[in-house]
């Protein structure tokens, strides 16, 4: 199959990239992150979390984040909603989009969300009508699409049944993701096949983690199978607080940097994302790990 000429890319790092950290990161910060991220032209962006903050203290100032940012028309800001609690929550902070979080996986639906599928389903289901009542976006993630860091290998059969349940609550889009980065070409492309015999392709996202180095070649197979929504996290920026060991995001420089040798358009700025990348990265103490954010980096600087 030919590539896509188009490409969304849902920019996760103020969600996915920050919610791991240790350290506690000032508001203002996020804010900032957030406002950078609008201007350099992001569709979509996964702005923050109304979970518990027992659970993930780093996302606990989700409302504040919201009040202080600038918005920039059509761009839609998204929040994780694990219920009707993190939905209100979501509906007064004026998201254009909420999140449902399962998993393929048994286990890591019981470590991260402290429930079995099932019950996951069940509690979603209500969030899915209270967001179609209110007229917002209504997106799903599948974690462990390809690998689980407590049972395994997961059975494709289980990714596609669980996004037949998420396409069933109503969901507009449906991210199918790595959450420790251990799928290959041939898997994501086999995975992304069958998911998309249920709901469309355009409808389906990729969601990889670089663990293993795998992402870009991961992108690139997905969308030989007709996928064309990616998320990404400047400086590859990430983890998740119950996958242990798992890296950051596919980090977003390197996903435009490839895109665009492939002249694929995304609408976004990439060098502003690598002033982004090398921003956020100060900030938090850590280098980046984006290779194409660096590199660009570095020529800018010489
Ligand atoms: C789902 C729950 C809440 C169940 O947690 P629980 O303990 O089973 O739920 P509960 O209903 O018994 O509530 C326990 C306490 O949490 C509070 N609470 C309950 N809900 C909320 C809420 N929405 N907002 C704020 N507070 C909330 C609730 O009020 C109560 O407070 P207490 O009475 O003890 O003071 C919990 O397990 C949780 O918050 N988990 C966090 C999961 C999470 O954020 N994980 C990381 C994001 S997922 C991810 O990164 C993967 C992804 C999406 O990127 C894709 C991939 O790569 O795989």
């Amino acid at each position: 199959m030919s590539l896509p000429t188009k490409v969304k890319i849902v920019e996760v790092s103020p969600r996915d990239g920050l919610q791991n950290e240790k350290e506690f990161i000032p508001t203002s910060v996020k804010i900032e992150l957030i406002n950078r991220l609008s201007a350099a032209g992001f569709p979509n962006i996964e702005a923050v979390s109304f979970v518990s903050p027992k659970w993930v203290p780093q996302m606990a100032d989700g409302a504040d984040v919201m009040a202080g940012i600038q918005r920039r028309p059509g761009t839609i800001y998204s929040a994780l909603t694990p219920n009707l609690k993190g939905f209100d929550a979501a509906l007064a902070a004026g998201m254009d989009e909420v999140v449902i979080f399962g998993a393929a996986s048994e286990a890591f639906s019981q470590k991260n969300i402290n429930c079995s599928i099932a019950e996951s389903i069940a509690r979603f289901e209500p969030v899915a009508q209270a967001a179609k009542s209110a007229g917002l976006r209504l997106r799903a993630s599948i974690s462990c699409s390809l690998g689980c860091p407590y049972q395994g290998e997961v059975p494709i059969g289980a990714v596609v049944d669980v996004a037949r349940r998420m396409l069933a609550l109503g969901c507009d889009e449906i991210d199918v993701a790595d959450t420790i980065g251990v799928g290959t070409a041939a898997r994501v492309e086999q995975v992304m096949r069958a998911v998309t015999e249920v709901v469309e392709p355009s409808r389906v996202a990729g969601h990889f983690h670089d663990t293993y180095g795998q992402s870009l070649a991961n992108i690139l197979a997905a969308m030989q199978a007709g996928i064309s929504i990616f998320h990404a996290s400047v400086a590859g920026l990430g983890g998740c607080p119950y996958a242990k060991g798992a890296t950051g995001n596919v980090a977003t420089e390197d996903v435009l940097y490839m895109l665009r040798g492939l002249d694929i358009d995304t609408g976004i700025d990439l060098d502003a994302v690598v002033d982004i990348g090398q921003w956020i990265s100060s900030h938090i103490g850590h280098k980046s790990s984006s290779r194409a954010g660096n590199a660009l980096a570095a020529r800018k600087a010489a």
